[in-house]
């Protein structure tokens, strides 16, 4: 019987167990991550050979608990590259520290992936954006790090990483530049940016001066994840992309009407999956051709 409770479950030992667990189970042995989000699980639509392993029944794995996050993972090959996708990720406002927000990414590692694609769903606060553009994700903005809820609080595994690990770099150049040249070549360009996504806690949507003092910070959309996994990513040695999903507008003017909503965020995600798809699909298919350096001091990369 695996306990499910929000206690912390981020030992290195925890990690590993859970690590050892999905090894026995699995002959998949991926060396790419995606990490769905809200209404993106579609993105695990072409992976072949498919095996579905549910949250509830993994050791130490949080469960999903909001509409449009399927709770599983799908180990599969996508053109002959072995992948995990994660359809459905956990969130701060679900009540889960962010160590059980972020294990996911930790057990990745420990499974031998070198590069995670996060994905999200998110408001667009660049007035340029429109509703199903595309925004790769350049940097972000940790604002719920500034007030102390960050991942990497509390004592450091050395084995993970470092205790002061760079995040100027989070986000590989070289693989945003690749994933650019595939947006183009699939004649994307018009509805595809670059930008910085600001994470909240949420659950709710921004007020209107929230919104306009994140937009005056240099965020160019808002959502309520990402980050963490990002950060436990960048610390543990992974090379990470972002992609954003601008399923609405965010208003920064109180003459709006439009009101945001999660079935609406859902809608547009699910709209917008297959355009998405394309992009990763080739992304899979090209992305060893990239040989990012790597500075992570993780010493366990493919440690169990
Ligand atoms: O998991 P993501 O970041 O895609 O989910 C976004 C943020 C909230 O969880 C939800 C709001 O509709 O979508
Ligand atoms: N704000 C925060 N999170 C979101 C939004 C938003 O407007 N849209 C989708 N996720």
């Amino acid at each position: 019987m695996h306990t499910k409770e929000n206690s912390c479950c981020c030992s290195f030992d925890d990690c590993k167990l859970t690590t050892e667990w999905l090894l026995s189970r699995t002959r998949h042995r991926p060396k790419i991550a995606i990490v769905c989000g809200s209404g993106l699980g579609l993105l695990a639509d072409n992976v072949s050979n498919k095996q579905i392993i549910r949250y509830e029944d993994i050791p130490n794995f949080p469960v999903s608990t909001v509409p449009g996050h399927e709770g599983c993972l799908v180990f599969g090959q996508i053109k002959g590259k072995s992948c995990v996708f994660m359809q459905g990720r956990f969130h701060l406002y679900e009540g889960y520290s962010l160590c059980k927000v972020t294990f996911p990414v930790r057990i990745f590692k420990l499974m031998g992936v070198e590069t995670i694609v996060v994905t999200n769903a998110s408001g667009g606060l660049c007035q340029d954006f429109k509703v199903g553009d595309i925004m790769v994700i350049k940097d972000h903005i940790n604002l719920p790090g500034f007030a102390g809820q960050h991942p990497l609080c509390g004592p450091n595994d050395e084995r993970f990483g470092i205790r002061f690990p760079c995040m100027s770099d989070a986000y590989s150049k070289d693989l945003r530049k690749l994933v650019l040249d595939i947006t183009s070549e699939l004649g994307y360009s018009n509805f595809v940016h670059e930008g910085v996504y600001c994470m909240v806690s949420g659950p709710n949507f921004e007020t209107i001066a929230e919104a306009r003092m994140l937009h005056i910070l240099g965020s160019d959309s808002v959502g309520m994840s990402t980050v963490p996994e990002v950060t436990v990513a960048k610390h543990c040695g992974l090379r990470v992309v972002g992609l954003s999903l601008i399923t609405n507008k965010v208003s920064l003017d109180y003459s709006r009407e439009e009101k945001v909503n999660h079935e609406e965020v859902l809608q547009i995600s699910k709209m917008r999956a297959e355009m998405l798809q394309n992009v990763l699909l080739t992304f899979i298919a090209r992305s060893h051709q990239v040989e990012t350096i790597n500075d992570s001091h993780c010493i366990y990369s493919n440690a169990v």
